[in-house]
């Protein structure tokens, strides 16, 4: 079998998809993308193909190894969101050619079922006791905010109590009936993160996310050591590389690779497997699309400390297309009481609506995040 064509597909909401073809007629589908840089990882994604057209898709070892080492230059997140997507559709064409799902081909099954929670609240994090109202009734129990608003380097402790009054609302009204995470998405700096972690601490939050930028890494093990509350990150570290710097100065208690920025399958398992050495959870970032989640789940399957599992259904960056929206067997993703089953379908397990895909494609979003800024003028982390 050889690969003959790549093609990519930017949809709403801010997705691309890529197809692979083989001359045996065997399709493998990819979600590589860099939230608001889809034109450029879509440009390094045809750059790579030529390491691949004409190639055995088989061998995605080698496959992977050309093209991470074979251009000198390696990792960040466009080159490796571009390799993210291939890895996926070539597991995808191994798991179709073998008439297996990708996570047998892994080794099967270490549970039955996998724990999925859902976003509330948005970029400003509002209405979140009327969408944990919602989301419950739909027998999700675990959820995920953001922290705060715009938050200066050094900000008032009133900014401090607003997060805090919130967090405080939401127990009042659950108690411990839900868990909760908390994102402070980068928003939070440095000077900010220990006031913040301590007021917050009494609410016992299940983790707080990037409690600081992936660029303030060597902060971790500080907060760490002065919080009870788990430390989450990883969806801005884009390999084991990456990885491998955090786990061995410690801090981090949840790892969140995303499977479409961090290398794909192939990566993200040895992330899992790295984790796993140092007693840290496996938790994969996913606000994308269904092959980024069906990709996620390939590992999380197969994986003994995958915990918990983002999912994008009702998340508030998908205007224009949702979840499932480019998906023909949704009810291989039903979610129930909170946990999803394998997708046991060959491949990835996901079949796509490729008219569907093919039609958005023609008019495609160019999603940005905003630009936030200070009150003085200053841009603000979003
Ligand atoms: O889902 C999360 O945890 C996020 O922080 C969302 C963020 O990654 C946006 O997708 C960036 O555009
Ligand atoms: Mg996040």
């Amino acid at each position: 079998m050889r690969i003959t064509k790549l093609t990519t597909y930017r949809v709403p909401p801010r997705w691309m998809f890529l197809k692979i073809e083989t001359d045996e007629g065997v399709v493998g589908w990819g979600e590589p993308v860099i939230e608001g840089r889809a034109r450029t990882v879509e440009a390094a994604v045809h750059e790579l193909s030529d390491y691949l057209v004409g190639q055995d898709p088989s061998r995605i070892n080698d496959l992977w190894q050309v093209m991470y080492r074979a251009g000198f230059y390696r990792g960040g997140p466009i080159l490796m969101s571009a390799i993210a997507g291939i890895d996926q559709a070539l597991w995808d064409i191994k798991g179709k050619v073998m008439n297996q799902p990708v996570y047998e081909l892994l080794g099967g099954l270490v549970r039955d079922k996998m724990k999925v929670y859902s976003w509330v609240g948005g970029d400003r994090p509002a209405d979140i006791i009327r969408d944990i109202k919602r989301l419950r009734e739909g027998g999700f129990d675990t959820f995920k905010m953001n922290g705060t608003e715009e938050l200066g380097i050094v900000d008032s402790a009133r900014k401090v109590d607003e997060a805090v009054a919130r967090i405080a609302e939401i127990r009042a009204a659950f108690g411990h009936d839900i868990e909760f995470g908390i994102d402070f998405h980068g928003r939070v700096a440095a000077p900010m993160a220990k006031p913040l972690l301590k007021a917050l601490e009494p609410y016992r939050p299940l983790f707080v996310e990037e409690p600081v930028l992936a660029e303030q890494a060597e902060y971790y093990p500080r907060l760490a050591e002065q919080t009870a509350i788990p430390l989450a990150a990883g969806e801005r570290m884009f390999s084991r590389f990456d990885f491998k710097r955090v786990f061995q100065a410690g801090g981090i208690s949840i790892v969140q690779p995303d499977l479409s920025h961090a290398g794909g399958i192939t990566e993200c398992f040895k992330i899992a497997g790295m984790a796993e050495a140092h007693d840290v959870a496996f938790a994969p970032h996913c606000p994308l699309g269904p092959v980024a989640l069906a990709s996620c789940l390939a590992v999380d399957f197969v994986s003994h400390n995958a915990v918990l599992q983002e999912q994008s259904m009702g998340i508030h960056y998908n205007k224009g297309a949702e979840l499932l929206d480019f998906v023909k067997n949704k009810d291989d993703f039903r979610i129930e009481d909170g946990f999803i089953n394998p997708l046991r379908k060959p491949g990835l397990g996901v079949e796509i609506d490729e008219e569907r895909v093919v039609e958005a494609s023609k008019n495609p979003p160019d999603w940005r995040n905003p630009v936030w800024r200070h009150a003085d003028g200053s841009v603000a982390e979003w």
